[in-house]
């Protein structure tokens, strides 16, 4: 993935490149001149509410023409091949309108043969993926009577029901208590590793994402903040954390006199790492301290740092 600052570039052939998109409806600019690409895996749309991503995701669909700029989906143009890229996406909306009276078989069914399945491989696919999503007997009920859970793994199950190659899942954990979104962002983990399907995933929210992505976009005010892998915004921070049972403050004088630099966090010490001999110093300051070591490790940065 490439785009903004300091940003990685990834290997393979982008599944998405947008190149200075731009959306303006009057009064607001929902997208800035966005340009970045997507390897295949599962990637994050991260933003605030308002900052563009449901309009990202519909006009990459090819069903909202922007109002400059362009992108390929799998390789195709949105400007000319919205039906051909549809074929091959798969897309979980924000908000659903689901028919009360019709039972998630029927409706997954149905949306398979819209799709362009034949009847028996549409009842099966709809067996299959509903299965996947985790609903069971209730599937024969009326949607009526679902809960938000159950719901949106009805709009996960008919995203996949066409095997497309990449999916686009907006907002997927809105409205979920803490065990159906553990469900959820697991549920969306496999889709990326044991099914093989890409993912582009849209949330507000930044930690819940770092669960499940290889990849992330950050967007803020339709305007690109970052893309890059994960791992590079995780990567090292060049300090370590070191936490002892008693004697933090001993510790902290002791490195500090003999020139390293050195802050408590919380229960931590973060120390500056000057090199190997920054491992060496504090081994030594414990065992001259006569203290009990809990953990050293290098500190990692955060993904929220890039908001700050
Ligand atoms: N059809 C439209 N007409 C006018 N303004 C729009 C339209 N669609 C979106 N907007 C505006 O564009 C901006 C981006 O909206 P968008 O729905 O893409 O954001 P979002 O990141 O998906 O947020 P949310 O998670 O709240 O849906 C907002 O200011 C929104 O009010």
């Amino acid at each position: 993935m490439t785009g903004g600052a300091g940003a990685s570039s990834l290997s393979g052939m982008p599944i998405i490149a947008t190149r200075d998109l731009t959306m303006r409806f009057p009064g607001v600019t929902a997208l800035d001149a966005l340009s970045f690409t997507v390897e295949t895996g599962v990637t994050g749309l991260v933003g605030a509410n308002g900052a563009g991503k449901s309009t990202l995701i519909k006009i990459l669909l090819g069903l909202l023409p922007p109002t400059s700029g362009g992108a390929l989906v799998l390789g195709h143009d949105i400007a000319v091949e919205g039906p051909r890229i549809r074929g091959s996406v798969g897309f979980m909306p924000e908000y659903d309108c689901l028919p009360p009276d019709v039972s998630a078989t029927e409706f997954v069914v149905h949306l398979a043969r819209v799709s362009g399945l034949p009847a028996t491989a549409a009842r099966e696919r709809a067996a299959d993926v509903l299965r996947h999503v985790g609903l069971y007997e209730e599937r024969y009920r009326p949607m009526g009577g679902y809960s938000t859970g159950m719901r949106q793994k009805v709009k996960l199950a008919q995203a996949l029901v066409h095997d497309p190659r990449l999916v686009f899942l907006d907002e997927p954990t809105n409205g979920l208590d803490p065990q159906g979104r553990d469900e959820m962002l697991a549920l969306i983990r496999r889709i990326g590793t044991e099914f093989g399907i890409s993912v582009l995933v849209t949330s507000h929210l930044l930690g819940e994402l770092e669960r499940v992505c290889d990849n992330v976009v950050i967007i803020d005010g339709g305007r690109l903040l970052s893309a890059q892998s994960l791992a590079a915004y995780t990567e090292a921070s060049g300090r370590l954390l070191v936490e002892v049972e008693d004697g933090r403050e001993a510790l902290e004088r002791h490195l500090a006199e003999r020139g390293a630099t050195v802050r408590p966090d919380g229960r931590h010490l973060v120390v500056d790492l000057a090199g190997e001999e920054t491992y060496d110093l504090i081994r030594d300051g414990v065992a001259d301290l006569g203290l009990a070591l809990v953990r050293l490790e290098q500190a990692r940065h955060h993904i929220e740092e890039v908001f700050r």
